[in-house]
């Protein structure tokens, strides 16, 4: 196992042997650190050593495999190995870098302890992942070192108890004085800084609570944004308005004279509201949102105090309901972090609501090898059980017998994650009757491709005659209402016409993004019309379409008009950009997919042609494929250095289904494949997977496993049989 940066330096860590994970039946997880005495009647389960231990895990060594079936089948023995009772494959969706401020400063704005054995890990985790050069750290693991990411860890390593002199802290204060100091840290980092009293709002860009009261005919209204950028508004305009800030205590004073880089009281905040640092900034503020800054700081003076009280109940109020439909989870864990400290303020710390947010830190504080995190939502399990169905399926695994208990226990979980109720009243929410989310059914949003995939995945069970015992826990017309939901997500706007978005339709104009204030992501203001959930919605119709005579005539429109944004979508070189993946070969192999589903190959469809051929062009000597997460932000393919067991199995995917004629690419990427894998069956960790808001990574810890059992699976249906 590797010695991490943590142990080089002498930090302290806890014993590996005290962790379990705790793991619902809706796929809650949370992590308990138990005492020495009850570590006999509470065995560790084997994905915990797994999730712990990495390769020092031990587990049964299977044949060497000599074909690609026998080489898929070794893998999904492992995978079973780690799978929960539940039926959910728990792991650490990490990668962003600005999440644990969030936890940390909602505990200590709200005198909430932090376990110590929490603190030890989040400490490691936080020193492993600095920049192995400078010491700073980034938006995400893997970027360079910025002033967000080196402000907001330095930050949440001296309120977690890392001594300022510690040289983990002086190394990273260099890089963080180097980088402008607190001053020039962007928009979200700023907010946390005001709330802990160590930087001071008027030196924040406004967010007027009075949004909330708008019409919503309006077509700025804040309801129509991207869910994530409204639920992130929502408390932050009112802890902004309100002036929230904690009172200062020993530590925080220490802190004002470590971030800046002058003397705090000579600092005049007011003059640094659009100080960002240059490496930091993705997006710049337009000439628009500056007016608009300037005039609603001059209107914040001279509001009356009635106006912003009201204003401010009126956004209490749509919390309240984001906690309602959310289980108290929240969207994720930005906006939970903020909603903790808006529900202290204005309920105090005994009341329900508080108290039931604090409870639900535990659900997205995970942790593994390199010490504890924050994870981007709650987990990753809808999304992964999905696909671990349908690929069971698709690679023929499902015939064996050795797969029914992992392949009841997924069906089962998706089942109970289906939503069985809609949101309250008042929410600016879609229906989500007999949808499916990302991660859990407690989370509450519902996802487009989400629910294409986890429906697509519930009918192959229902359609496999072995299965057909199960088919009794479908409740029928619950599915139906997941696909009239599904069908009502389609965008009919005429420059997005026929493609679906995330969590909703596009409700508001892309012009919106002309005001969006969070200098370190693009496109988040508004919903997005995005190739790959158009291409997981046509699968997943194209697939009840053909089990299930329903809505026909409004499905095959749907298919149609999926279809035809998708080709649209494809670039002059016959590529396809993803958003959600790292990154053209991701969304390649959904577009090919989306495309046989409908019939087009290669030898009959220019555009299925055009985009093989072009994945096929960045195949690397060794056979396989490597992109670089660069490829995300620049827009244009980035070559990685070291081929991708991941990458290589999306791009096989898109080619073995395109029916790509050359056999002998695709042979020679299945042979990288299969020599990389262990002989445990499993696969290492390469790069970053997954990809957000354009600049953010974010490992699938899962598709290591999954998409490398489709690929072979598919390639053993085809060419082995
Ligand atoms: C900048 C902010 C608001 C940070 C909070 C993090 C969220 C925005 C991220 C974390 C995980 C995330 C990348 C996710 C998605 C949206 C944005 C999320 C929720 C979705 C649901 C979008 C649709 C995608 O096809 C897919 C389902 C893969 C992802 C899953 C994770």
């Amino acid at each position: 196992m590797s010695v991490y940066y943590s142990e080089k330096i002498g930090l302290p860590k806890t014993d590996p042997q005290r962790w379990r994970l705790r793991v619902n039946e809706l796929g809650r997880q949370y992590w308990d650190y138990i005492e020495e005495e009850d570590l006999e009647n509470d065995p560790q389960t084997p994905y915990v050593q797994y999730l712990l231990k990495g390769d020092e895990f031990e587990c049964p060594v299977p044949e060497k495999p000599h074909t690609a079936f026998e080489s898929a089948r070794n893998c999904a023995d492992f995978l079973a190995l780690i799978q929960d009772e539940s039926g959910v494959f728990p792991c650490q969706y990490k990668g962003p870098m600005f999440m644990n401020i969030g936890y940390v400063v909602a505990c200590y704005f709200t005198n909430t302890p932090i376990p110590d054995h929490v603190k030890t890990e989040m400490i490691r985790y936080i020193v492993n992942t600095a920049h192995p050069v400078d010491g700073g750290w980034g938006l995400h693991e893997w970027d360079k070192s910025t002033c967000f990411g080196t402000c907001m860890n330095y930050v949440v390593l001296r309120l977690l108890g890392l001594s300022k002199d510690n040289p983990v802290c002086t190394k990273a204060r260099k890089v963080l004085h180097a980088l402008g100091g607190a001053l020039a840290t962007p928009y979200w980092g700023k907010a946390w800084l005001s709330l802990l009293n160590v930087y001071k709002w008027e030196g924040v860009n406004p967010a007027p609570p009075e949004m909330w009261n708008l019409p919503y005919s309006l077509k700025i209204h804040p309801c129509r944004w991207w869910v994530h950028t409204r639920a992130i508004a929502l408390p932050l305009s009112y802890v902004s308005s309100y002036k929230s800030q904690m009172p200062l205590t020993p530590l925080l004073k220490e802190l004002r004279n470590e971030i800046f880089v002058q003397d705090f009281d000579t600092i005049d905040f007011s003059k640094h509201r659009n100080n960002v640092c240059g490496i930091d900034l993705y997006y710049p503020h337009t000439s628009l949102l500056d007016f608009a800054n300037n005039f609603l700081v001059g209107y914040d003076k001279i509001r009356p105090t009635w106006l912003l009280k009201e204003s401010n109940d009126a956004a209490y109020e749509l919390i309240k309901k984001e906690l309602a439909n959310t289980e108290h989870l929240c969207i994720a864990p930005v906006n939970a972090a903020f909603n903790t400290i808006v529900a202290y303020l204005e309920e105090g710390p005994k009341s329900y609501n508080f108290k039931r947010l604090q409870d639900r830190f535990k659900d997205v504080i995970f942790h593994g090898p390199q010490g504890m995190t924050t994870m981007g939502t709650n987990g990753t399990q809808v999304w992964d059980t999905s696909f671990c169905l349908q690929y069971f399926f698709m690679a023929g695994l499902a015939d064996l017998d050795e797969y029914e208990e992992l392949i009841v226990r997924c069906f089962k979980f998706l089942i109970r994650s289906q939503f069985t109720t809609d949101t309250v009243d008042g929410s600016y929410r879609d229906k989500r009757l007999g949808c499916f989310p990302f991660s859990t059914k407690e989370q509450g949003y519902t996802v487009s491709d989400c629910t294409a995939e986890a429906i697509k995945a519930i009918l192959m069970v229902r359609n496999h005659s072995k299965f057909a015992y199960l088919g009794d826990y479908i409740d029928e017309d619950l599915l139906k209402k997941g696909i009239d939901v599904l069908l009502s997500l389609q965008n009919v706007g005429s420059y997005h016409f026929g493609s679906f978005s995330t969590y909703e339709s596009i409700r508001a104009n892309p012009a919106l993004e002309k005001i969006n204030p969070a200098e370190v992501f693009g496109n988040i203001m508004v919903e997005y019309p995005y190739v790959e959930c158009t291409d997981s919605s046509v699968l997943g119709l194209t697939y009840f379409r053909e089990h299930w005579d329903y809505r026909r005539d409004d499905i095959d429109i749907a298919i149609e008009r999926g279809v035809k944004f998708i080709c649209e979508a494809q670039q002059e070189d016959g590529s396809w950009y993803g958003c959600w993946g790292v990154c053209f070969t991701y969304a390649g192999m959904f577009a090919l997919e989306a495309l046989a589903s409908v019939g087009q190959y290669y030898e009959t469809n220019e555009i299925v042609r055009k985009g093989c051929d072009f994945l096929v062009s960045k195949q690397m000597a060794d056979g396989g494929w490597s992109e670089s997460i660069k490829s995300c932000e620049t827009h244009t393919y980035v070559r990685g250095k070291k081929s991708m067991v991941v990458q290589t199995s999306w791009v096989l995917i898109g080619l073995i289904l395109a029916k790509y004629p050359d056999k002998e690419v695709i042979d020679r990427g299945v042979q990288l494949i299969m020599n990389r894998q262990k002989a445990r069956g499993d696969f290492d960790f390469e790069a970053v997977e997954g990809i957000f808001n354009h600049s953010c990574g974010i490992e699938y810890p899962n598709y290591k496993f999954l998409f490398p059992i489709k690929a072979l699976g598919l390639y053993s249906k085809e060419y082995e049989q």
